[in-house]
């Protein structure tokens, strides 16, 4: 069995950790074009992560009372202790993802959209038009990402092996990582 067959998320297992999937796109809510965002988060995810985990995809258009409730919903409802959201970051008047996020989370966790700038900035000039940002809402967190999907992978290898670690001092579901992919950093396991 490969690693990426091991890797298939369970959503059979009761302790499977939930992850939210969101899709922030007017266009793609109005299936004017193939939502190619949320399958590519997915499949990174399936990638990376060894441990039962469980998807719950929504795709939303850029309206922030709608992007709130979703949050909400994924965070106090279906109890995600992650959701990666898609799109909405950039200038455009219609982007408000990241002030959506604001709007939830009951404290920010501003490096990783520092971080994740500073290595999408290696790729393209225009990452600095993404105003992308995290947050906590309860024991979630919520890490947005830009639109274009391969911007993805880009912005998840950086911040991807702070996450479990993140997720632990949450209390939630221990997350394990394929280390030949990602190695997941936990500062006091290493010591
Ligand atoms: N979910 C997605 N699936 C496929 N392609 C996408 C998706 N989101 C963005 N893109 C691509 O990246 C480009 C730039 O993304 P951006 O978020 O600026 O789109 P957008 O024009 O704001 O989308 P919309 O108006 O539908 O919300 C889009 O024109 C599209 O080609
Ligand atoms: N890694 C990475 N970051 C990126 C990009 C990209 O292609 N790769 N595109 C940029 C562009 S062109 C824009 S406009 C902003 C905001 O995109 P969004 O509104 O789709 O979220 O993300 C930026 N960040």
């Amino acid at each position: 069995m490969t690693p990426t067959d091991q890797n298939q998320p369970d959503a059979d297992q009761p302790d499977a950790a939930k992850i939210g999937i969101v899709t922030v796109s007017d266009r793609a809510s109005r299936g004017e074009y193939e939502d190619l965002g949320g399958p590519a988060i997915d499949a990174y995810l399936r990638d990376v992560l060894t441990s039962p985990w469980k998807p719950i995809a929504r795709v939303i258009p850029d309206d922030r009372e709608t992007i709130e409730a979703t949050l909400q919903q994924l965070c106090e409802i279906e109890d995600c202790c992650l959701v990666v959201t898609t799109g909405g970051t950039g200038p455009s008047q219609r982007d408000v993802t990241p002030e959506a996020t604001e709007a939830v989370c009951d404290r920010m966790m501003p490096g990783f959209g520092e971080l994740m700038r500073k290595v999408s900035l290696e790729k393209v000039p225009t990452a600095i038009l993404s105003r992308q940002t995290a947050g906590l809402l309860g024991d979630s967190l919520i890490v947005n990402l830009p639109g274009k999907p391969k911007a993805i992978a880009e912005c998840l290898d950086a911040v991807l092996p702070a996450i479990p670690y993140c997720i632990d001092l949450m209390h939630g579901p221990r997350l394990e990582t394929n280390p030949e992919r990602i190695r997941a950093f936990r500062p006091k396991a290493q010591s």
